[in-house]
């Protein structure tokens, strides 16, 4: 079975392409700067060379269609026929209550993910584009969605609720959902399978630190607490949003800035983090650069983003009573030797012991971080919520064959 994965977002859409018989990527790729004047479309085949191409693409009906032509490609595909994808599955960033796993797309789920458009605005309503655009260009294929929420549904209340009235959680579910659930399920699996210990055994805390960032506390294999919380701009400090802040700052800035809502809330969402900080960038790499020119503001941003990691680490390690293991992961976490030897060399009295050398080998496979003799273990493991999307997509839509289709799938996938 061929998996298509999608990951829509308001002006991009990367897609990766799944021989489920293997899990082998077949191709992947992004559109990005949909609806703009000129969109870029990046296309890696597998064993052929990746291609760039420049060309107006004005929505996100169009930019499947495009995919889905640079698939099917004389010579840069690798389908004969589009009907050779048998399922698509989309990242959907908010499930609400509604979700707690994967489903397949029905008018109903379609519904449900509208209905969060409030919750996520950056998020959802690209999602749905992203739906309705395979709709279009691939009407008889089924389709899954995968929630960013749905591994957090396992909170208990003393970590999902806020202490407001609680008629906000009922009329209105203002509550924790927390995200980047995909990814933190994905590596805390995988981090145990590397220690060869039971996840069930182990008090874990991974730290997806990509340009969204989030840490999670996960207790026997369930997420128990994470740094984000109604949409994903509380916790910790990112490329371009705050994280946490008194919420008075709010109704503070508004009146003596004479802000709209919508103005702060761009203020939080995408002018402020590293970006506000440093007084020049939201990524890391550049930050780390200019902090060894000297840079001050460069340094004051790279030390309170570090600070509040070390923060949440702290705080979850007393949550759980414990820590054995401590995993990085994403665009930050698996790259930034910088940002793991800062966070982790101030946790020292929990028992975390960095192996220099460990950490700054530049190797792309799961690895252990710290000495041998370390009492809390630190990883490094590269995330792949793609795939953790491409099983989900391909066991929902396996269910829904006939018993004889499905053990001739599944045979095929032995062999
Ligand atoms: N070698 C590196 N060192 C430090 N940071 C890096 C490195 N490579 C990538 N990054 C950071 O990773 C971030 C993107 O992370 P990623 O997880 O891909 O984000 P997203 O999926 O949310 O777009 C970039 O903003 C960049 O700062
Ligand atoms: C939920 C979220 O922050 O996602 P991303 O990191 O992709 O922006
Ligand atoms: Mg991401």
């Amino acid at each position: 079975m061929k998996v298509l994965v999608i990951n829509a977002g308001s002006s991009s859409l990367k897609y990766q392409l799944y021989n489920m018989n293997d899990e082998s990527v077949l191709a992947s790729g992004r559109v990005e700067r949909i609806g703009m004047d000129s969109s870029i479309v990046t296309h890696d085949a597998a064993g052929k060379p990746e291609v760039r191409s420049v060309s107006e693409i004005l929505d996100h009906v169009t930019a499947v269609k495009r995919v889905i032509e640079m698939l099917v490609h004389p010579e840069l595909g690798v389908l004969k026929r589009i009907d050779e994808i048998d399922a698509v599955g989309h990242r959907v960033v908010h499930g609400g209550e509604a979700f707690k796993e994967s489903v397949l797309v029905t008018p109903e789920v379609k519904l449900e993910i509208r209905k969060l458009f409030d919750l996520a605005p950056l998020h959802n309503p690209a999602h749905m584009m992203g739906i309705a655009a395979v709709e279009a260009n691939l009407p008889d294929v089924p389709q899954a969605v995968v929630f960013d929420t749905a591994f957090h549904q396992t909170m208990p209340e003393t970590s999902y609720l806020y202490a407001i009235p609680k008629v906000l959680y009922r009329r209105h579910k203002i509550r924790r959902y927390g995200f980047h659930g995909t990814s933190h399920q994905y590596v805390s699996d995988k981090a145990a399978r590397l220690l060869g210990q039971p996840l069930e055994s182990l008090k874990m805390i991974s730290a997806h630190i990509g340009n969204g960032a989030s840490v999670t506390a996960i207790l026997h294999g369930r997420s128990y607490d994470t740094s984000m919380g109604l949409t994903p701009l509380e916790g910790l400090m990112m490329g371009t949003r705050s994280g946490d802040l008194d919420p008075a700052i709010v109704p503070f800035a508004m009146a003596k800035e004479d802000l709209t809502m919508s103005e702060v809330s761009s203020m939080l969402n995408k002018h402020s983090g590293l970006m506000a900080i440093s007084g020049s960038t939201s990524d890391m790499r550049e930050i780390v650069e200019a902090m060894r020119e000297g840079d001050k503001n460069a340094k004051l941003a790279f030390d309170m983003y570090t600070y509040r990691i070390r923060k949440y680490i702290g705080a979850y390690a007393a949550a759980m009573n414990g820590l054995d293991v401590i995993v990085f992961t994403a665009g930050v976490g698996e790259n930034s030797v910088e940002l793991r030897e800062a966070v982790c060399s101030g946790l020292t009295f929990l028992g975390v012991e960095l192996d220099r050398e460990r950490n700054a080998e530049r190797r792309k496979d799961p690895r252990i971080i710290s000495t041998d003799n370390s009492r809390v273990r630190v990883l490094v493991v590269p995330t792949n919520e793609e795939l953790l999307i491409a099983r989900d997509t391909y066991r929902l839509v396996l269910q829904t064959k006939k018993p004889d289709d499905r053990s001739k799938e599944i045979i095929e996938k032995v062999e």
